[in-house]
């Protein structure tokens, strides 16, 4: 009685056989609290040829400990400048970017308890900035996964930073929210005394609070759940991050959970590079509403880039009261992003 189709990722008949390239991923913020994980993941999957590790700290180590994994990715660590492993006469930033077809950017400072993560912009805004004038420089078409927050507001500021460099290609540039479709899918099957790997909740807007917007009313089971319970659960997708900060007491957020999400996100990303039919949501530049950049269903194709922003399919009026709400938010927190740029 679920979604027939479930999987966040799915298949065609064309699977793995459109492309044998060298796939090379790159993680910058790789020896944070999602970043080592994020490496560890990519190290151990079959789909990526090399991983290549960057950080201001800790990269060689991180990179020197994931290499005696006994599996095929190559892996490298680098620091912006001495200091790599192995040994390279490459500047850090430059090798780590060089021939990546995705780079996956959890660098910058997490939440503590009591704050937003509109609280991290000071910090992160510039961090981002500075990594995204790599990736213009060094690696211009690989697609950016962004995931240092605020998300709503650093994607903006990323697109900014390429359009000055002249190398802006919006299906290139995704914000992930995959983290907010992993919870809605865990809470929801709780919910429904069913497995979480049946449920793929479609989720839309940002990702930051009210501007998470889960569309519970468009999956089977979840619909005749009374409206207390969907509203309950609405608001703890929409705050599940706060869930973790708060139980993290003062040192970090979602890592692990984070971690995963952003390696099913690229995965995805290169299972479209090889020829699968691939939709998953992302946080994109967008038509779909009054927004500029929205979360939404995303169909990725064999450039590694956004094929097409899929609709969204239609919304309870809880939903579109929802919707309503959170699109000034949004659009706020966006034009923040535009503004620090320019
Ligand atoms: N999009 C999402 O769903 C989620 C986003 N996040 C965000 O991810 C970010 C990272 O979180 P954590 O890994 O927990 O933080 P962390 O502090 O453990 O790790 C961040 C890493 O970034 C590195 N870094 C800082 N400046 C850098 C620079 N200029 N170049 C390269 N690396 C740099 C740090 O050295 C550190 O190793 C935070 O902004 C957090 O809010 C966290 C969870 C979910
Ligand atoms: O809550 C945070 O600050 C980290 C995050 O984005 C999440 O866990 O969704």
């Amino acid at each position: 009685m679920l979604r027939a189709a479930p999987s966040l990722l799915r298949r065609s008949a064309r699977a793995y056989s459109s492309s044998s390239s060298h796939v090379k991923v790159a993680v910058l913020g790789a020896a944070g609290g999602i970043g080592q994980p994020l490496s560890l993941l990519c190290k151990l999957s079959d789909s990526i040829d090399e991983v290549a590790c960057y950080d201001v700290v800790g990269t060689p180590g991180v990179a020197a400990d994931l290499s005696h994994c006994p599996t095929k990715a190559v892996i490298t660590g680098d620091l912006p400048s001495a200091g790599t492993w192995p040994p390279s006469g490459n500047s850090g930033l430059e090798r780590t970017l060089t021939g990546a077809s995705v780079v996956v950017i959890p660098a910058g400072v997490p939440r503590k308890p009591g704050m937003t993560r509109d609280d991290l912009f000071n910090t992160n805004a510039s961090i981002v900035q500075t990594l995204v004038e790599g990736c213009a420089k060094y690696c211009p078409d690989a697609t950016l996964a962004i995931i240092s927050n605020p998300v709503n507001s650093t994607v903006p500021i990323a697109a900014e930073v390429l359009k000055k460099a002249g190398v802006y290609k919006p299906a290139k540039l995704c914000g992930v929210t995959t983290l907010d479709v992993c919870r809605a899918n865990t809470f929801l099957a709780e919910k429904l005394g069913c497995s979480p790997k049946d449920i793929d909740v479609t989720v839309i807007g940002g990702h930051a609070g009210i501007t998470i917007l889960p569309l519970l009313s468009q999956v089977p089971g979840a619909s005749s759940l009374p409206a207390d319970v969907l509203d309950a659960l609405t608001v703890r997708i929409q705050f599940g991050g706060d869930e973790v900060v708060k139980a993290k007491a003062g040192s970090g957020s979602a890592t692990l959970s984070m971690a995963y999400a952003g390696y099913l996100f690229t995965e995805g990303v290169i299972k479209a590079m090889r020829g699968e039919e691939v939709v998953q949501c992302a946080y994109v530049e967008s038509t779909l509403t009054s927004a500029q950049y929205f979360a939404s269903p995303c169909k990725f194709g064999p450039d590694g880039g956004v094929a097409e922003v899929l609709p969204f399919g239609p919304l309870s009026s809880y939903e579109q009261g929802w919707l309503d709400k959170l699109l000034p938010d949004l659009q706020k927190q966006i034009d923040k992003g535009i503004s620090f740029v320019k």
